[in-house]
């Protein structure tokens, strides 16, 4: 029988700041060389749950646990957060709060310091990490000029070099481009078979995580443990959804064919999923199924005329860029890590200005505003919600903007109280931002912006940490924003949100527009997929698997399709 590595029994935790535990009767047990993937909304208690294994709780959030955890046979409250960081190697959500050395190769090397390696191993051990996680030409880069995806793989790097026997990762896809994530999880993968190391992995890109096999998946409500199953069975029932979770969207397509999703079909992954019987059904589906899309024209809102743009001489992030966004528009911007797409937002906010070229507003070049100046007009909100929190109370945090303002005392409790309704958050109004999970801080943000009702909002990775109901809420609210009037930009590497929102996708690749199109065209020209680190959708493998001749228009009409079926 296999070890136990990892042992809750009838285990609690209850942060300090709260009244009630955040984990209820947790009994799990999780052995040598397993992966598990584990899964629930939004606040429900995972990253928590991940903080007791990697000892972040109690050394760096203090609270009372109850019953007992045992890490490698030993009682966790018993470690020292040296004995808990040797076994385990942590990627977390947040990018930057994990970022230790002064350079890239500083920070992949720190786990391997501990160690006393000789050096010269060591630089060898770092340049194959950097490598593998594709960063190797920042090896001498700073935190602050890389990109949140660089970042995140430089992590990435530093994990897998160094020599645990427990890999915990937090959302390590958020920020990383579609390719890259499919390689990290391919990474991941070797690592745990080639190593042996157990691998826990939370995620909300279901979808994305079953590109490898894991052995189980874990979903999680409330602070408890609903469910614990192998992928095929979860697939195969409801519970997902029941709490919230999208399930893979080509099992939404096959279910709307009128196909029944078994384990015997293996409905874990799109490239084994059984079709025998089911490509036939989907083919009709398709035949009869063709909404015609609608064709909108959008007066100029935005323009970007011939920018060029980079942090050092000689190194152009951007070159001669010229888009045009229209107002009313709801648009996505993707590219790979590091392809310049914060640094757009950042030009058009004003943080930085163009070397070349110029920025105009309706009608005029905004080159002179201010950053304050454009801030009433375009509100931006970052990849990483602990950069713009700058108030302790979540009320305060979201009404901040209307107070500069002026507004009247009841005018802002009026406004704010609405969108934290939107927002999913209207519950925690009076509670400290510190006691949010990474999701909720992310939600805090968007609404700061929203609330000041600008003209255009630029979101960087807007789904980040979001479960699917709280996904969809916003995004359905945003819509309605759109519709009268508002412009939405949004920086993404999930596929699915450019897929079901944006009605047309701009793609960045050294420095300038390598595509402009509806994103299901964009999705389906393999060569601007290759080139912009971007990744064939599952519906479109589906629609290849099932023989049918032009899988972006099946993509198209699946997404037309579930938009009327979700009454949209
Ligand atoms: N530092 C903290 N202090 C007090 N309470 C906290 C703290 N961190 C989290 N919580 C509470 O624990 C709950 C669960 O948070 P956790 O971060 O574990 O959720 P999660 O499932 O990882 O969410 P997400 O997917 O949004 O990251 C939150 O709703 C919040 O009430
Ligand atoms: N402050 C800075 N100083 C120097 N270089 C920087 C700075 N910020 C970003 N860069 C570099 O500029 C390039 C573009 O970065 P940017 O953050 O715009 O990329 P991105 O497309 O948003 O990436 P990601 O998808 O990873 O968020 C990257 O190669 C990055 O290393």
């Amino acid at each position: 029988m296999k070890k136990a590595v990892i042992e809750f029994a009838d285990f609690g935790f209850q942060y300090r700041a709260q009244k009630e535990p955040t984990l209820h009767g947790i009994t799990l047990t999780i052995t040598e060389g397993e992966k598990v993937l584990i899964v629930g909304p939004s606040g429900s208690g995972k990253s928590t749950l991940a903080h007791c294994i990697n000892g972040l709780i109690p050394f760096a959030y203090s609270g009372e646990m109850t019953g007992s955890l045992r890490i490698m046979g030993q009682e966790q409250q018993e470690m020292s957060i040296a004995e808990l960081s040797d076994r385990v190697g942590t990627v977390l959500q947040d990018p930057d709060g994990q970022f230790v050395g002064l350079t890239v190769g500083e920070d992949i090397a720190f786990r391997l310091e501990n160690d006393a390696i000789p050096q010269a191993e060591m630089l060898e051990k770092v340049n194959a990490a950097a490598i593998a996680v594709d960063i190797h030409e920042f090896l001498s880069s700073s935190p602050q000029e890389l990109s949140g995806g660089q970042k995140q793989k430089t992590t990435l790097g530093g994990v897998l070099v160094g020599d645990v026997d427990i890999l915990l990762f937090d959302e390590p896809l958020a920020s990383l481009d579609p390719y890259t994530g499919k390689k990290a999880i391919e990474l991941i993968d070797r690592v745990q078979r080639e190593g042996g190391t157990t691998v826990i992995i939370i995620e909300h890109r279901l979808e994305e995580v079953l590109h490898r096999a894991v052995d189980r998946i874990i979903v999680m409500d409330e602070g408890h443990i609903v469910a614990d199953l192998p992928a095929a069975e979860l697939l195969s029932a409801d519970l997902l959804r029941n709490v919230g979770i999208r399930e893979p969207l080509y099992l939404t397509a096959l279910k709307y064919a009128g196909c029944s999703i078994t384990p015997d079909i293996n409905p874990q992954h799109i490239d084994d999923v059984r079709l025998d019987e089911y490509a036939g059904k989907l083919k009709v589906w398709y035949e009869n199924n063709n909404i015609q899309p609608t064709s909108l024209e959008y007066p100029p809102l935005l323009e970007l005329r011939n920018v060029t743009f980079g942090y050092e001489k000689n190194r152009p992030v951007l070159q001669e860029l010229t888009l045009r966004i229209g107002k009313g528009e709801m648009l996505s911007i993707a590219g790979r890590n590091g392809a310049g797409k914060s640094t757009l937002s950042k030009l058009i906010c004003g943080f930085y200005r163009p070397t070349s070229g110029t920025i105009w507003m309706n009608g005029r070049d905004i080159g002179p505003d201010s950053i304050k100046e454009r801030a009433d007009r375009i509100g931006f909100v970052m990849q990483n919600p602990n950069h713009m929190i700058s108030k302790t109370l979540l009320y305060d945090e979201v009404a901040l903007g209307l107070i500069l303002r002026g507004a009247s005392v009841e005018h802002i409790r009026e406004r704010v109280h609405a969108i934290l309704k939107v927002c999913g958050l209207y519950a925690f109004r009076s509670w400290p931002i510190s006691a949010l999970s990474y999701g909720q801080k992310k939600r805090v943000t968007i609404a700061s912006i929203l609330v000041l009702e600008p003209e255009i909002i630029i979101l960087d990775e807007p789904t980040a940490a979001q479960d699917y109901r709280h996904y969809n809420e916003m995004m359905e609210f945003l819509l309605t924003l759109v519709n009268q009037g508002m412009t939405v930009m949004m920086i993404t590497h999930d596929m699915h949100l450019m897929l079901e929102y944006a009605q047309r996708t701009i793609v960045l690749a050294g420095g300038v527009k390598l595509a402009d199109d509806s994103p299901e065209r964009v999705l389906g020209d393999t060569e601007v997929v290759r080139s912009a680190n971007l990744k064939e959708t599952s519906l479109f493998t589906l629609a290849l698997r099932s023989g049918l001749d032009q899988p972006s228009e099946f993509v198209r009409r699946f997404i037309a399709y579930d938009r009327r079926v979700r009454g949209r």
